[in-house]
């Protein structure tokens, strides 16, 4: 397996990365000509060494959510050898040939690298709105409204419409027209952005619907973003190509750093004069990025690696759904990408008892939703099973003693924060 040399600024090699163990070394020569050579520092990295395994095993246990997946080795190895331009003055080649690279893989024209899924979707929905009073139309699950700080109302100035989709799964058409805000009675606030998530809760949302609410869209004159943090484990799973889905959307916001595993960004696509107006957003919050590229040489490092394991990591997902289905247990939504949400009200478990069985076993779960990622192990997934086991043994103790959970007025058991709402975050 080879070994990288890389002179850093003297002939000799300075930092020498091993992909046969994974580890990289830096030369105490090549810090100290980087830092100043202080005592803690140089006895710290004069042999330093990263090993990728053990900071790896950091995800390889943590179901909390795919947000927690750790840069690959190859990552850093790409970081290393990324271009230094400044992105604010759009200088930096790896970044720019990233953008290009997720433009073109959306059919789109224009793109802009972020440093994270809410900047991506917020300066996308902003930079569709002009003049208050204006609202967006979502899902009464999406992250733009439940997890992103309020930043439509900061922002946006806008106000919100969250529909709660009849078949209890995806926004139809039909839930959408019920509630779009047309006109312009002074008493609302008209519909100027339809805003879809895909996945949601780990659930596709099927393309003919999405093309349909697009076509109501457009005869409105309303404007289609897609938050597409999973959108890529959307197309893993069905076959659709992201250009296929952004034919229906004017913006499409994809995260690199959740499943895909990039320790930092998303890239927003449209039209260049939106993409535009949302890079001056991007640089008021302070967004503005100046050697991007060690981020975007990880990001495109992790789109070549792992988008095509997406697809591997939902069959190992079903397959654990159906080894806890088998233990008596049932989902609250179907499993159909990376994320379980177990119904833990039907099987009685008190998901402080679930969390703390967990813990036990050394592995982190949550609450109700379970997130598999690539770097999941499988002895976490064992270990996992057995935590929920545990947790149905003790919860049944306490039923029988009457002491399981806290109890709501209604009889019905308490539970966290977690598992209030079935959401995707
Ligand atoms: C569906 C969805 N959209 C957007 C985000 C926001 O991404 P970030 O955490 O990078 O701001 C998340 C969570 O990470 C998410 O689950
Ligand atoms: C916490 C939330 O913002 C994130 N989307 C998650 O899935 O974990």
């Amino acid at each position: 397996m080879p070994i990288i040399r890389i002179p850093l600024i003297f002939s000799r090699p300075s930092i020498i990365f091993s992909s046969r163990t994974s580890s990289l070394r830096i030369s105490s020569r090549a810090i100290r000509c980087l830092y100043p050579p202080k005592k803690n520092i140089t006895r710290l990295l004069s042999n330093s060494s990263i090993a990728m395994s053990e900071y790896k095993s950091i995800a390889a246990t943590d179901f909390k959510s795919d947000t927690v997946t750790t840069p690959t080795a190859t990552m850093l190895q790409a970081m290393l050898t990324a271009t230094h331009g400044d992105d604010v003055y759009k200088e930096d080649k790896t970044t720019n040939d990233l953008q290009a690279r997720v433009a073109e893989m959306c059919g789109k024209p224009a793109a802009l690298f972020v440093v994270s899924g809410t900047m991506g979707n917020q300066i996308c929905l902003r930079a569709h709105l002009q003049q208050p009073p204006h609202s967006i139309l979502c899902d009464y699950r999406a992250h733009v409204y439940t997890h992103e700080a309020g930043g439509l109302a900061t922002l946006s100035q806008a106000m919100v419409t969250p529909v709660h989709p009849r078949n209890k799964l995806y926004l139809t058409v039909e839930d959408v027209e019920d509630y779009l805000i047309l006109g312009n009675d002074i008493h609302t606030a008209p519909t100027r952005v339809i805003s879809l998530e895909n996945t949601l809760a780990g659930l596709v949302m099927p393309i003919e619907e999405i093309a349909k609410i697009s076509a109501l869209a457009r005869r409105h004159g309303i404007k289609m973003h897609l938050d597409g943090a999973r959108l890529w484990n959307a197309a893993a799973e069905t076959g659709v190509p992201l250009a296929e889905y952004g034919k229906y959307f004017d913006t499409m916001s994809l995260c690199i750093s959740k499943g895909l595993g990039a320790p930092v960004g998303t890239v927003i696509v449209g039209e260049p004069d939106v993409i535009q107006t949302a890079n001056w957003f991007r640089k008021q919050a302070g967004g503005g990025i100046r050697q991007a590229g060690l981020l975007a040489a990880a990001a495109d490092v992790a789109i070549t690696e792992t988008f095509p394991k997406l697809k591997q990591t939902h069959e190992i997902t079903k397959k654990l759904a159906s080894e806890l289905e088998e233990m008596g247990l049932t989902f609250q939504i179907p499993v159909e990408t990376n994320f379980i949400f177990l119904d833990l009200v039907k099987a009685g478990i008190d998901p402080a008892v679930l969390i703390e069985e967990g813990n036990k076993l050394g592995i982190t779960i949550v609450g109700a939703r379970i997130a598999i990622h690539y770097q999941i192990s499988t002895a976490a997934i064992e270990k996992l099973k057995l935590a929920v086991k545990n947790a149905l043994e003790i919860s049944k103790q306490r039923h029988a003693s009457g002491t399981n959970g806290v109890k709501k007025p209604d009889g019905s058991l308490a539970y966290g924060v977690y598992d209030k709402i079935v959401t995707d975050h």
